[in-house]
């Protein structure tokens, strides 16, 4: 579990990115972070890691304070999966995947080994581990990173619009192959994007955030979208256009809420890791 305990930042320049955020996040689930451009999801992302430290409050992760814990330590066994998939450009495939548990002082060929499994638990063929970076697709590259973000085998797993830089068809790929691996995993995973779509989908807890990481509404999927808490929200996912009547239909075994043009919107968590 990691828990945020009235976390506020302020950057040296004066912005106040994050003012007085509260929230659990439980573990083996998904929780998303969604809002506007600049409303401080990436800044909460990166306090869990200490990319960023909190001006005050607490950040616990199980019970441990963050402040308490050096950051390359803590960096080295939580996955951070990033927008245009971070992936260093004159190493290749395999390198890139095996390079924090090198760093962590695993032995070469049993890093790799480990490499090459995890390309099939992402879906990479392995004939591509000799590849660079720029020998791949937009869609692979964001694969390679997600693998790399599971290569220490992380309790958590942080993704921050991972999937941004790629076209809606590999995003949708993308997508349901991080539910599959989900299923398979039961990561603590924290996920950032704008896209309401994306966080419904993702999500068995959404965050609504607004300027300032102010929560305007938090709970699953379908709690939100049946009882907006304000205009706000309710503009931001869309119910003011009447686009979303909802219904709960079974898709691949998992009970799904589909909005009434059919597209799902969101899982119920019931159908989260067993
Ligand atoms: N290192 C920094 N120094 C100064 N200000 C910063 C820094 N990092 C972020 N900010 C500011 O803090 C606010 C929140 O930024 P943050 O990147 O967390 O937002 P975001 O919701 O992730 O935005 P986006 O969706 O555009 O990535 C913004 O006003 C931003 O300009």
């Amino acid at each position: 579990m990691i828990e945020f305990r009235s976390i506020s930042k302020t950057f040296p320049g004066g912005t106040t990115a994050v003012d007085d955020f509260s929230l659990v996040i439980p573990s083996h689930r998904t929780t998303v972070f969604v809002g506007s451009s600049g409303c401080g999801k990436t800044t909460l992302l990166r306090m869990i890691n200490r990319m960023v430290d909190a001006s005050s409050g607490d950040l616990e992760i199980d019970g441990e304070n963050v402040a308490r814990i050096d950051p390359v330590r803590l960096r080295r066994r939580i996955g951070y999966v990033m927008q245009n998939s971070g992936l260093l450009p004159h190493r290749t495939v395999i390198d890139n995947i095996a390079t924090v548990p090198r760093l962590n002082g695993v032995a070469r060929t049993v890093a790799h080994a480990r490499a090459l499994q995890l390309m099939d638990t992402v879906g990479l063929d392995r004939l591509m581990a000799d590849r660079y970076p720029s020998q791949l697709s937009g869609g692979q590259q964001q694969r390679v990173g997600v693998a790399r973000g599971l290569a220490v085998d992380p309790n958590i797993l942080l993704m921050d619009e991972p999937f941004g830089a790629v076209d809606p068809i590999v995003r949708a790929e993308l997508q349901q192959e991080l539910l599959r691996l989900q299923r398979e995993l039961g990561k603590t995973v924290v996920f950032v994007t704008h896209d309401i779509d994306e966080a419904f989908l993702l999500g068995d807890q959404v965050v609504i955030l607004e300027k300032g990481a102010r929560i305007a509404q938090k709970g699953t999927p379908a709690e939100i979208l049946a009882n907006p808490a304000s205009d706000f929200v309710a503009s931001f996912i869309g119910a003011d256009r009447g686009k979303r009547a909802l219904s709960i239909r079974e898709i691949d075994g998992a009970r799904v809420v589909v909005d009434a043009d059919g597209t799902v919107a969101g899982r119920l968590v019931e159908a989260g890791p067993s």
